[in-house]
């Protein structure tokens, strides 16, 4: 391989007559245009020597391919000239016209993964085998793609239409056995034999021992057309029900559709028409920056570039079975690890390991575990009342409640009977870790191992380090972090860390906002719109009052002059609304949880209108949604611009991740800074500005990294040069 090249194939012509092209590009096998090109070079060779009756396609190391190179697009969408300058070239010139229509057979022998792309090339064969445990899908929509290698035309005639649209839309993959009874590929075969069976399958073809199809041309599988204009308008209603701000979710049923009623060429011509669009809409490169943003937040300087090795935890103790603590050790369990869950009662005990067994009876009810594996699963389970199991312990992860003394007492108990290996993990969400760790002389092994509720559910897992964390304890918790599935994200020590500091002023702009005249529901309205599953006042709801007064009170003690106190969340909790949980809050619930708004809220807001003095700005009255959508948001960005100054936060895309994986921010803006960045500092900073000067000084007052960034035009995410909290 050229030291330049991003991959290659290689081909390999057997006694037999099979030319064996092999895809390398490692991790994934991913078709890069090097790669590409490679294999267009190759099967043009096979085609034209006479030596070679059949070809098999497979990939290096046990893996087909990952799909398309995902960095080529990131460059063609920020500017670089396409490669080949014929649309089709790829899709339609060689896939389909040159090795689906060759009179030499193909097959593709799958191991591994067939993604995308990848997968794409295996349809164009007239045969695929697969082994039973490959992944095979088209990912692309996950990317804000369409997929454009005739995946939209050869899927639905190899699995039929409702199939191909799930496995389109939802980017679902299905694994080899499965493929193999939707009609997807033609055999199963195991690793050993994959590439052997392949060969003998291809010259079975060649010698019609077998048929050789073509499956652009099938229409066995799809269903009479009145039917099948039926299922792809019922697809189109659902798609723009569940999300309406993805519009290539609908493009993609246009094109399986031009197929369909037109004719499978008509149908790739349109997916090569469709697809420059795609690529180069800002929902395709937000979701690709996520794409690379979530593989970057485990690559941390001083942490994972320095030869370290993660130590393997083989036991971990959990204090507090409430609802963090039960949900963090289903979230461990469900990866095998051992848990002792440590109560202070036996009451509180059962309590705890009745929320396990719950949470994993959830998955048993809806399929996704057997009863079998619940067993194996709440086996790893024990409850105890003492310190006495803490001795062997590898890692031990607190959450009772949010109380500093008590935390610092555990911790000094856990100093006694922990090995002093034994990594000291808090769940805490808002409070100083060297407080939590002042009376200890463990420091270094002290950090935060920060879940979001429910625990079992929420893919972030916020890792926060003091300046005395070792990196070791840091890259033991990244480790943990992944094999639970968890998107770690590590981040500095301060009030709130990362994520609840970035948020905090979220629900505050919004009760700021309604002091002043803007009706609470059509805030909530808006934001959902926007894209969040849930506006502040029925998020403040879920979380419940209490919890949410206890943080405006951590955040108010270290940063006073920014925390806007409302008293209407307090007047409502006098009343006895709590939230979701007493079944009033800002809304009204009824038995199945379903919100209402309630017209009495106005009492409320009027009362805490008047404590507050505020009066109502007529502006704010009437703001139109993309108004309520910056005076909630820019906020949020200014307090992610400190959290970046100050080095809480590695980087911008670790934040984009955060706020997507952890608030719910929608993927397809990129998340927090990629979106703010698309509307510009200058902008925000002149919003905030107006806004600071005009309806509340300190609270909208744009801090020095973003008055700095606008001063020069330059993006929020460009990197900080002095972050104070680096390691
Ligand atoms: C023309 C076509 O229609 C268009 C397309 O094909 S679009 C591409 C479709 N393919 C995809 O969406 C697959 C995206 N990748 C994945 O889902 C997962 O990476 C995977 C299932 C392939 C592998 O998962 P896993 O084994 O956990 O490895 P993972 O850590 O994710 O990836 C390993 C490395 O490969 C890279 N990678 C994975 N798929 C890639 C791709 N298609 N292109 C470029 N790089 C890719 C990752 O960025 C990562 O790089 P890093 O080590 O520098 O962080």
């Amino acid at each position: 391989m050229g030291s330049n090249t991003e991959g290659q194939t290689v081909m390999e012509v057997g006694s037999d007559g099979v030319a064996v092209i092999t895809i390398i590009n490692p991790p994934v096998n991913s078709i890069s245009y090097d790669v590409l090109n490679s294999l267009i070079e190759n099967l043009k060779q096979a085609l034209h020597r006479d030596d070679v009756k059949a070809l098999v396609f497979t990939g290096e190391k046990g893996k087909f391919s990952g799909g398309f190179d995902i960095n080529a697009f990131r460059r063609l969408q920020s500017g670089r000239k396409a490669e080949y300058s014929r649309p089709g070239y790829a899709s339609v010139e060689i896939l389909t016209d040159t090795l689906e229509a060759a009179h030499k057979p193909s097959v593709a022998a799958i191991d591994g993964l067939a993604l995308g792309g990848g997968l794409e090339i295996a349809l164009a064969c007239h045969a695929r085998l697969s082994t039973p445990t490959a992944w095979l899908g088209l990912p692309e929509l996950k990317l804000g793609l369409v997929p454009a290698f005739g995946g939209t035309q050869r899927l639905p005639r190899l699995v039929g239409l409702t199939k191909a649209l799930e496995m389109m839309l939802a980017s679902k993959q299905v694994k080899g056995e499965e493929a193999f009874t939707l009609g997807l590929v033609d055999a199963i075969v195991s690793p050993s034999e994959l590439v052997k069976t392949a060969r003998q399958w291809a010259l079975d073809i060649a010698e019609c021992r077998r048929p050789r199809v073509a499956s652009l041309y099938k229409t066995d599988k799809l269903e009479p057309l009145g039917k099948a204009k039926e299922i792809l308008k019922i697809s189109r209603e659902q798609a723009r029900k569940q999300a309406p701000n993805l519009k290539h979710l609908l493009v993609c049923i246009d094109v399986i559709e031009e197929g369909i009623v037109s004719g499978p060429r008509a149908g790739l011509w349109k997916e090569v028409d469709v697809f420059q669009g795609v690529l180069h809409s800002e929902t395709s490169k937000s979701l690709i920056h996520i794409f690379y943003a979530e593989h970057g937040t485990s690559k941390v300087t001083g942490v994972t570039d320095i030869g370290l090795v993660p130590r393997r935890v083989k036991k971990v103790a959990i204090l507090g079975g409430g609802l963090m603590g039960s949900g963090i050790a289903t979230a461990l369990i469900l990866s095998n690890y051992p848990v002792i869950l440590k109560e202070v009662n036996e009451k509180f005990l059962q309590a705890g390991i009745g929320r396990v067994r719950a949470n994993l009876q959830s998955q048993v009810k809806k399929g996704k575990m057997t009863q079998e594996n619940f067993d194996k699963t709440i086996s790893l389970l024990r409850g105890v009342l003492d310190y006495e199991n803490f001795r062997d312990v590898d890692m031990v992860i607190e959450a009772v409640i949010e109380n500093l003394s008590l935390k610092q007492q555990i911790f000094v108990e856990l100093e006694k009977y922990c090995p002093p290996h034994c990594i000291l993990a808090t769940n805490t969400s808002t409070i100083d870790l060297n407080l939590i760790g002042e009376r200890t002389k463990s420091q270094h092994r002290i950090v935060g191992a920060h879940f979001f509720s429910p625990a079992h559910i929420m893919p972030l897992l916020e890792i926060v380090h003091t300046k005395h964390t070792s990196p070791q304890v840091i890259l033991d918790l990244l480790d943990v972090g992944k094999k639970i599935k968890k998107t770690p994200v590590v981040v500095g020590n301060c009030t709130g860390f990362a994520v609840n500091r970035m948020f905090f002023p979220y629900s505050q702009s919004a009760h700021l906002l309604v002091e002043r005249g803007a009706n609470l529901y059509q805030i909530d309205n808006a934001i959902t719109k926007f894209g969040m599953p849930m506006g502040p006042f029925r998020l403040s709801d879920l979380v419940g009052f209490g919890t949410s007064l206890a943080g405006r009170a951590q955040f108010s003690q270290s940063y006073p002059e920014r925390t806007y106190i409302s008293m209407l969340m307090s007047l409502l909790q006098e009343d006895g609304r709590a939230g979701e949980s007493t079944r009033k809050g800002y809304y009204l619930y009824d038995d199945k949880r379903k919100a209402k708004p309630d017209p009495e809220i106005q009492k409320y807001i009027e009362k805490a209108r008047n404590i507050s003095g505020a009066s109502i700005d007529p502006k704010l009255e009437k703001l139109q949604e993309k108004d309520i959508v910056e005076m909630i948001f820019f906020p949020v960005v200014n307090e992610a611009c400190r959290v970046l100054a100050e080095g809480i936060a590695y980087k911008a895309a670790d934040l984009d991740v955060a706020s997507v994986k952890g608030m719910g921010f929608p993927s397809y803006r990129g998340g927090l800074i990629f979106w703010a960045d698309s509307l510009g500092s200058k902008y925000i900073h002149s919003k905030l500005e107006e806004w600071s000067s005009k309806i509340h000084g300190e609270f909208f007052k744009p801090c020095a990294y973003l008055a700095e960034r606008a001063a020069k035009g330059a993006p929020l995410s460009s990197p900080v040069e002095q972050a104070k909290a680096r390691l």
